[in-house]
């Protein structure tokens, strides 16, 4: 099957690769020509385990990258995967998305070939009309009634996580179809067929607009889920208990589940963030106010300022050299949009504190925010003088930590994320526990 997409960041890449890997001829189309130049060398545009392999095995034979949308319509199916950042409201920026969608339509409208244009980004259900408008603005044509026999617009929203995109595509727990015409259904089952062939997945069969709010039911459920389990947390601290031995006791129940139940600073991303803002902006543009969803965004929104007073009890910020342990979003990868490591930061400063900082992959991106921090090459190097230490991201380099602490002007640590061992000479602080 011949297949576009449009857009090659982490979603269409991923997206690209994998479909070419399945069996499929994949044009990717990007506007950004250094993206495009480093696919067609045979590697990834962005930093993802698997990733780089499944580009290099594939670009030049069934995975082409180009900026032209000259030959779209020579494929069946074209996926949109285009960014769709927060407005200053919340609300989503669909712009780029829909200058998309237009250019798409533009390349549809001299041919008189069935074509799908699904959308893989994230857009609220509201939203979506106008970008099916778009994509009809470039067609000239209605997409409603007759016009849905030729070009069909439809959802497939994508649930994969960074640091492990690659094989959450292949192994996905199921796939959303959200289509009008029983023909662009039947096109997506084409699409996936190899995929369900080797591993069993359930598909989901909805509308569009459906298949949207499931996708930010499920980041919005993820996100809630850890905010509860922050809020509990918080109540734990206070009463001196351990919330993860309570966490672990309560996962055990089918109904609750052992995942997301890691207290501690919350968290940030490319996604939860932006998407459970946006899911709160669109419903108040509806006028309803998602209460619960708010609260989810309040104690994530608070858990760096209990990070920093926990620090606070125990050393005078004033002047304080403080490490900094972790500033990507997550272990795994270079992404620092949304870190937790930004508020902790911008907090220890206020209070006049000297930040030294250290990530093992994310320091040149965090250098870009804050260009006048001090970034240590390691660990070591940022605890050394230091008099206290926030750790931040759960890398597993910082659990081997142990006599680095020695070299600590005052040996106090607060931890963000439950990485490091309590040891004897340490002032140690959980932020749940
Ligand atoms: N990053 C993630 O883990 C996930 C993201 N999503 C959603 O997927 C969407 C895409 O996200 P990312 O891949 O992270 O975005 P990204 O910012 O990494 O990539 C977007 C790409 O689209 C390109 N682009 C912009 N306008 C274009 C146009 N007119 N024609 C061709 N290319 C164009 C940009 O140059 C860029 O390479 C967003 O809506 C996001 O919410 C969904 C699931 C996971
Ligand atoms: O829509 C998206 O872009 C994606 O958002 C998340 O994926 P991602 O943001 O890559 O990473 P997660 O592993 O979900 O972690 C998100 C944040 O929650 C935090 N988290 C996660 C789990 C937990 O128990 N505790 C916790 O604090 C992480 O530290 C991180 O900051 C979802 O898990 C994906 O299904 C979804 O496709």
């Amino acid at each position: 099957m011949r297949i576009n997409v449009v857009g090659s960041g982490y979603v269409g890449t991923t997206l690209a690769a994998s479909l070419a890997d399945l069996g499929h001829e994949v044009t990717a189309i990007d506007i950004d020509e250094e993206i495009v130049a480093t696919l067609n060398n045979g590697s990834a545009p962005i930093h993802e385990p698997g990733l780089d392999e499944l580009v290099a095995q594939h670009a030049g034979d069934r995975l082409r990258a180009t900026t032209s949308y000259d030959d779209v319509s020579t494929a069946d199916v074209t996926f949109l995967a285009i960014q769709t950042p927060s407005r200053e409201d919340g609300s989503i920026d669909t712009g780029a998305l829909s200058a998309a969608a237009e250019m798409t339509g533009e390349a549809l409208a001299g041919s008189t070939d069935r074509h799908l244009v699904v959308i893989k980004s994230t857009v609220a259900p509201p939203s979506l009309p106008c970008v099916a408008d778009a994509l009809a603005t470039g067609l000239d044509e209605s997409l409603v009634g007759d016009g849905g026999d030729r070009v069909a617009f439809g959802a497939n929203p994508e649930f994969l996580r960074e640091g492990t995109a690659v094989s959450d595509f292949r192994e996905p727990d199921k796939l959303v179809f959200g289509t009008d015409v029983e023909w662009a259904d039947e096109l997506l089952d084409d699409v996936y067929a190899p995929l369900l062939a080797e591993h069993d997945a359930s598909v989901v069969r909805t509308d569009p607009a459906t298949a949207m709010m499931i996708k930010y039911a499920n980041n919005a459920f993820l996100a809630a889920k850890v905010s509860l389990i922050n809020d509990l947390g918080n109540v734990c601290k206070e009463f001196g208990l351990d919330t993860y031995e309570v966490a672990e006791a309560i996962g055990l129940d089918d109904r609750i589940g052992e995942r997301f139940l890691r207290s501690g600073l919350g968290w940030g991303g490319s996604c939860f963030p932006k998407d459970t803002k946006a899911l709160i902006a669109a419903a108040e543009g509806e006028g309803y106010s998602p209460v619960l969803l708010r609260a989810a965004v309040e104690v994530n929104d608070h858990q760096p300022e209990r990070l920093v007073a926990l620090l606070e009890e125990e050393v005078d910020l004033e002047g304080a050299r403080i490490a900094v342990l972790g500033l990507a979003f997550k272990p795994g990868t270079d992404d620092v949009r949304n870190s937790r490591a930004i508020p902790v930061i911008e907090a220890l400063r206020e209070r006049g504190a000297t930040v030294v900082a250290y990530d093992p992959v994310a320091g040149e991106n965090m250098s870009e925010r804050f260009t006048e921090l001090e970034y240590a090459d390691s660990a070591a190097d940022a605890l050394a003088g230091a008099e206290g230490a926030a750790v931040v991201t759960g890398w597993d380099e910082f659990a081997a930590l142990d006599s680095e602490f020695d070299a600590m002007a005052d040996p106090v640590v607060v931890d963000g994320r439950r990485v490091i061992e309590r040891r004897e000479g340490l002032v140690y602080e959980g932020l749940t526990w």
